[in-house]
């Protein structure tokens, strides 16, 4: 049966209504879910709030990330005393990926799997030979979990300039010994890197740059305004909390939700909130009571609140400005559609909930594209259901979908390894038990036996480089160096492994919500055991070797 043909469009149905029709649903424009999440359940009083930077705002990296790089070579060169020979280097935005992580003593980039197995590493550009590798992470003596103080995750987008910065000046040092300050060891050199792209967020250089011309550093998302609308006439609260301060907040929002830019900017995006948190200090915001304060829009003055309940200053009768702290006592009452919302800096969760009249953390969805900023804490310790949104996942969709052929190629070759080597360990045992137990003295067939097993070596290594060779021609394709970002061989990557635990949600742009019903019922995937992926049970093959348990019983 051929699906229905589409309704027409009218002013009833959402502007989009014609691509609900092109079904299946492209897989780059799916939203995959980890934990069942019913929206249809969670509607009254059921609140979803957004991130913004790298959520609502994707970047472009060709020109924000490479922007951020140069910023941050010239703070090294002038702030840190840095050699002017960075000034000769050049940013591959392609080259590093999330989920990498940077081990700040020996200088080395990893990227590791769901165990915490070191996979691939490089100092500077070398790659790190599988000894050196092993030596270094496998064989230590304690098992290392890979966390700060010594190690850094490269978990967002922001960090991926900085780290392939690290890369180029541990590679600088090595090939040019002396060029660096002196006694600077790597994790020194991480530091100063570090401190140099904090200090381009902070002064307002990274900023600047995208204040004067948006669209050179934002992608635009025509769908964002209708997705946001569409949300809130479904019922639900709408809040934004971001880590961004007020002013570059309403640079970006204006840009994403109405174009604007420079002296045409204006207020009308707070329409679509019902109540926004700048400098919200995630993950802080989810675990620390800090005090929340109210922005005047229009001057970015700060005032006092007692968790949103205004704090009129002795002495001024006078609030600054109409609507400006508003005597909601707390909860922020009904939100009228066209009216602005209240905007505030800082504060904790506990505020946000008392203001949209939360009750549980579940009745929160939170979509963020940071593992650790947006979506553990928020998560773990508030139980807010949450969104990750990955935008590289939509490249890695395409590759998968082009290479399904060779998934089921490997998955066969690994089959038939594994199966090779599991027959040659067997026969082995065997054999040395027989040759244990004399049971193979003077008999004529010990030699066919030694060719059987030869013949079975040969076969599997066969297969094993037929295997390794596609494996590793099949992650170039994802990315030249580090390979498909959410697998590591043929294992999840430890980022896969997060997105896996930490986010119910987890799609390539948080516009895709709106190829999505607001009711839609979100249903996790079968769980699988290892035992599950095995075929049906068959009978095993009687052993044709002599069983020397059985002999030795017989003659007992
Ligand atoms: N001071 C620093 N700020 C940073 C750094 N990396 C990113 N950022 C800023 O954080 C917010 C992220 O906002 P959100 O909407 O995703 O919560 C944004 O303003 C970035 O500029 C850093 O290393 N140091
Ligand atoms: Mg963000």
């Amino acid at each position: 049966m051929l699906p229905p043909p589409p309704p027409p469009v009218s002013e009833d149905y959402p502007a989009w209504w014609d691509e609900v029709w092109a079904s299946p649903l492209d897989v780059r424009r799916r939203i995959f879910c980890n934990r069942s999440l019913n929206m249809a359940h969670i509607k009254a009083g059921f609140a979803i709030g957004f991130d913004m930077d790298y959520t609502l705002s994707q970047y472009r990296p060709e020109t924000f990330e490479v922007l951020a790089y140069n910023l941050t070579i010239n703070k090294l060169i002038h702030n840190f005393d840095y050699p002017k020979e960075l000034l000769d280097f050049e940013f591959d935005f392609r080259y590093m990926m999330r989920g990498l992580i940077i081990d700040k003593k020996r200088g080395n980039i990893l990227k590791m799997d769901r165990h915490k197995y070191v996979k691939v590493a490089f100092h500077g550009f070398r790659k790190l030979t599988r000894e050196e590798r092993l030596n270094t992470y496998a064989h230590a003596r304690e098992r290392t979990e890979f966390d700060e103080p010594d190690y850094a995750l490269i978990d967002t987008l922001f960090s991926l300039a900085e780290a392939h910065l690290f890369m180029q000046i541990i590679e600088l040092m090595e090939s040019k010994p002396g060029i660096m300050p002196p006694n600077k060891t790597f994790a020194d050199i991480y530091r100063d890197v570090r401190a140099a792209v904090d200090l381009c967020h902070r002064d307002g250089s990274l900023k600047r740059s995208v204040a004067e011309n948006p669209a050179k550093y934002i992608h635009e998302d025509p769908r964002l305004p209708k997705l946001l609308e569409e949300l809130r006439a479904s019922g639900r609260k709408l809040f934004l909390a971001t880590n961004s301060l007020w002013d570059y907040t309403h640079v970006v929002m204006n840009f994403l939700l109405a174009g604007r830019t420079g002296a045409d900017k204006n207020f009308e995006w707070l329409e679509y909130f019902d109540v926004v948190i700048t400098g919200c200090g995630k993950p802080e915001f989810f675990i620390k009571k800090k005090a929340l304060f109210e922005v005047h829009t229009e001057t970015g003055m700060l005032c006092n609140t007692d968790g949103g309940t205004p704090m009129v200053p002795i002495g001024e009768e006078d609030l600054p400005a109409p609507g400006f702290m508003s005597s909601a006592p707390g909860g922020l009452g009904e939100h009228e559609a066209g009216a602005q919302c209240r905007v505030f800096q800082g504060g904790f969760y506990q505020d946000l909930h008392k203001m949209l009249d939360i009750s549980s953390g579940g009745e929160v969805l939170y979509v963020g594209d940071h593992i650790y900023g947006d979506i553990l804490r928020s998560k773990k310790t508030l139980g807010w259901r949450t969104m990750l949104v990955v935008p590289e996942l939509e490249t890695e969709l395409e590759i998968q979908a082009a290479s399904v052929g060779v998934g089921c190629e490997l998955k066969t070759l690994r089959q038939q390894r594994d199966g090779l080597e599991d027959q040659i360990q067997r026969l082995e045992a065997t054999i040395a038990r027989s040759r244990a137990a004399g049971l193979l003295d003077g008999d004529p067939d010990e030699e066919d036996l030694e060719e059987v097993v030869a013949n079975l070596r040969e076969q599997r290594d066969k297969v094993r480089e037929r295997h390794s060779a596609l494996l590793q021609e099949h992650h170039e394709r994802f990315h030249k160096v580090w390979g498909q970002l959410l697998k590591t061989g043929y294992q999840n990557s430890r980022f896969a492994h997060q997105v896996e635990r930490f986010a119910c949600l987890y799609t390539s742009h948080v516009s895709n919500l709106c190829f999505y019903s607001p009711d839609k019922s979100y249903r996790g995937r079968m769980d699988h055991m290892a035992h599950e992926e095995e075929p049906a049970f068959v009978e095993p093959p009687a052993c044709p070797l002599p069983n020397p348990r059985r002999s030795q019983t017989a003659d007992s």
